[in-house]
């Protein structure tokens, strides 16, 4: 006789049960470093929106917390204790006793150490995930919390959406930008943000004069007025990451190169230098130049915004 059925699996979560979100590449359009704090950040003001492609992250609720990652640049940003989704994860888990956490699995298509905050995009997805999962809402100050604890980037990337970023990161004012095609190049050579930052050789309680930047309200909304407008607002971060690693330099002279590039510049804290092109087709056709001239090269074309 068999043994009476227990039905035991019957509520166990599978894989069609997961939530599912995107973790899509931070571009900061511009960067201005305003100053050092005495917390030892620097204040900053950055223009950043969010491109077409990115990193994946599902989310299987249950009561244990845990990460599994796969994908091309899965050993860089590897599965451990300090994978930011874990990260948040347990900044989220301090601050709302009782929350049901559960098997993350993360899709890592973002170079890692590339300026291009994947990390702090998919800590971003995880608390995304983890609010769907508890019934939160994604204006909950605590979710926000959760992400100024995780990273400097987190927040920005928790809104998802075009935004004027300031202070270390922490406040994001909406902003509404014009589509733009999107070339992504990275020469594989990781740049800590540590490192980039301290070749501005600030002290804290430094403040920079002159560096100023349009509030949401004065920035052009037709795709050739905000390139002229951007042209003149640089990334502040590129001299150090290029004073840092030399070969940065032929990374934005082979994207400016391109036939109808319109601004060509680093992102964050680098290395990934981006292209901006009126439509997606010809980010594609700078895509194919680019990658036929440097194999070992990471290479995207995809949209902004
Ligand atoms: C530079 C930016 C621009 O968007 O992006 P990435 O290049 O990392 O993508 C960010 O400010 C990076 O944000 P994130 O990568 O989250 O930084 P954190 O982990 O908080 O800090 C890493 C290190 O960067 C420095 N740091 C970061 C942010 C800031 N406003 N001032 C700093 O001085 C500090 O040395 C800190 O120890
Ligand atoms: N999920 C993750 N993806 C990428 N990097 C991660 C992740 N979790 C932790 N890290 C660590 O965070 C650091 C910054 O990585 P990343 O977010 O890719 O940098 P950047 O913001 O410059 O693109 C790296 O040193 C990496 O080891």
């Amino acid at each position: 006789m068999s043994p009476p059925e227990t039905f035991s699996a019957a509520c166990t979560p599978t894989a069609s049960d997961a939530l599912r979100e995107r973790a899509p590449a931070k571009v900061n359009l511009t960067l201005r470093v305003l100053g050092r704090r005495v917390d030892g950040y620097h204040e900053l003001v950055s223009l950043v929106a969010f491109a077409g492609m990115g990193d994946r992250l599902e989310l299987l609720p249950g009561e244990n917390l845990a990460l599994t990652v796969s994908g091309p640049n899965a050993a860089e940003a590897g599965a451990g204790d300090e994978n930011l989704v874990l990260r948040a994860a347990r900044h989220l888990a301090e601050r709302r006793p009782g929350l049901r956490v559960g098997r993350f699995h993360l899709v890592k298509h973002l170079p890692v150490a590339a300026g291009l905050g994947g990390g702090s995009s998919d800590a971003a997805a995880a608390l995304r995930l983890l609010a769907r999962a508890n019934g939160m809402r994604l204006d909950d100050p605590v979710l926000h919390a959760a992400a100024e604890a995780t990273g400097s980037d987190v927040p920005v990337c928790l809104a998802g959406r075009s935004s004027l970023m300031s202070g270390r990161g922490e406040r994001v004012e909406r902003v509404d930008l014009p589509r733009f095609g999107l070339l992504l190049v990275n020469p594989r050579l990781p740049v800590p943000t540590g490192p980039v930052f301290a070749g501005l050789a600030l002290e804290p309680g430094d403040v920079l004069p002159g560096p100023d930047h349009p509030a949401p309200t004065r920035l052009p909304r037709e795709r050739g007025e905000l390139v002229r407008a951007l042209a003149v607002l640089p990334n502040d971060l590129e001299p150090p990451a290029r004073r840092l690693v030399g070969q940065l330099g032929a990374v934005a002279e082979s994207i400016a190169a391109t036939p109808r590039n319109r601004l060509t510049r680093m992102s964050g804290s680098g290395g990934t230098f981006f292209g901006l092109y009126d439509n997606c087709r010809e980010a594609v056709a700078a895509a194919k130049i680019v990658a036929a001239r440097h194999p070992g090269w990471w290479v995207k074309p995809t949209v902004l915004g």
